[in-house]
């Protein structure tokens, strides 16, 4: 579906005197998110949506997003996510799967203590903020889980078969995931989850667009000005109790098996993004991120992007359409590992492990990957599908993996399960 013979309808946005717990603002439907540590942007209502899918998805995209912000737009606060600006959640696959972009009626931001409201359309944006929080649905009592796409012992065997590839030589490493559907006896309530999300897990994002929710401990790409910055993840550990946790995090950052796993990812970026770049800083080894749930090796790039030629042109999206998906998400080299995940994995990833986040006018957002995420459903308010998967490599152990994607899973489970 869209929207490109409307009229672009013109985005005001005003200062706010104080700044708002952004996520408290969110109505129950249609909540939209990128929220760290309080800052960040919601939105609410639809003045615009785009869903797109196809060879040049995102490139329809970009074009369709240039005309909408092609026009005046009052802006008095001038940041990156002031003005008109698009949430947008893309298929992992965006040549098949659907990628759904939407502007928000009204968008509250907030950044290094700043805050503003954007509206898009004919609402004022000093009229826009809810007096008060409606009441949260009561939480579930009850939750059953059920096997999704394949069942634990299946999926193990699907990671042996892809050990077995890569000893054939055929690949380095391919992210296998799957998926578990869960049913409350309550309907769910997504700022309840977003609440639980974001308090958990301080340095993920938490993100919601079109029934995606999920607290993101990747950040794919980052735009502002033309500065670009990602983080890295490849490489997990379980979390333990005491001296236990300490031998863990020790355990994951002298790890062969993990280092070449995080390796890949890294590269898979670097490649892709260093013709953009006059710049390109990489650290030399990983550090640790430690989550609630798991800890991961991390790596922050961050590049300068050119500024003549056509790569000195390229936005935001196209910069995403050029990295994704990194052996983070799909493996290497990137074209078998597909391949590999679409022969063994079983399920329809949809938009789960694509890129999510938020683009402005300027040109400045932010994209993360949709990890440790649910898709709610369409036909059953009590229902949603949870996702989680693993980096496989020649020395990947199908029970170690298995028991991470439990660990994955658990960010949301913990969630639902207030
Ligand atoms: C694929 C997921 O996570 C990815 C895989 C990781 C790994 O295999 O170690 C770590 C972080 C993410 O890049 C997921 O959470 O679903």
């Amino acid at each position: 579906m869209t929207s490109r013979d409307a009229v672009a309808p013109a985005s005001t946005t005003v200062a706010l005197p104080d700044s708002p717990d952004l996520l408290a603002l969110l109505p129950r439907e249609g909540a939209l998110s990128w929220v760290r540590r309080g800052e960040g942007l919601v939105g609410w209502g639809e003045a615009d949506r785009l869903e797109v899918s196809g060879p040049g998805a995102l490139a329809e995209a970009a074009a369709w997003w240039a005309e909408r912000t092609a026009g005046p737009a009052v802006d008095d606060v001038g940041v990156p996510g002031s003005g008109p600006v698009v949430f947008a959640s893309i298929a992992f696959d965006p040549a098949v799967g659907t990628s759904v972009f939407v502007v928000p009626e009204v968008v509250v931001g907030r950044r290094d203590g700043v805050a503003w409201v954007t509206t898009t359309g004919d609402a004022d944006p000093r009229d826009v903020l809810p007096a008060s929080r409606e009441p949260l649905l009561p939480p579930a009592s009850r939750l059953r889980y059920a096997d999704g796409a394949l069942d634990p012992a299946t999926w193990c065997g699907a990671v042996s078969a892809a050990v077995d590839r890569i000893g054939d030589g055929d690949l380095a490493k391919v992210v296998l995931a799957r998926d578990l559907l869960v049913t409350a006896d309550v309907r769910l309530d997504p700022r309840r989850l977003l609440d639980r999300l974001a308090a958990r897990f301080p340095d993920c994002w938490t993100f919601a667009v079109d029934g995606l929710l999920g607290a993101t401990p990747e950040l794919l790409l980052r735009r502002t000005g033309r500065q670009l910055s990602a983080r890295v993840l490849a490489g997990t550990a379980p979390r333990g109790a005491g001296a236990e946790d300490e031998r863990l995090a020790a355990g994951l950052l002298t790890s062969a098996k993990d280092r070449a796993e995080h390796a890949l990812a890294v590269d898979s970026l670097v490649r892709a993004l260093d013709p953009y770049c006059t710049a390109l800083s990489v650290p030399e080894g990983p550090s640790l991120l430690t989550l609630a749930n798991v800890r991961h090796l991390a790596t922050d790039v961050v590049g300068t992007q050119r500024r003549s030629g056509a790569r000195g042109k390229a936005g935001l999206l196209e910069l995403v359409d050029a990295v994704h998906p990194t052996a983070a998400v799909c493996g290497t080299p990137p074209d078998r590992a597909a391949a590999v995940i679409a022969e063994l994995e079983g399920m329809d990833r949809g938009r789960y492990a694509g890129p999510v986040g938020w683009l402005d006018g300027r040109g400045d957002g932010e994209f993360g990957l949709a990890l440790r995420c649910a898709q709610l459903s369409d036909s059953d308010p009590c229902s949603a599908r949870l996702f989680a998967g693993c980096g496989i490599v020649a020395r990947s152990d199908p029970a170690a993996e298995l028991a991470e994607t439990q660990s994955k899973f658990a960010a949301f489970q913990a969630a639902l399960e207030s």
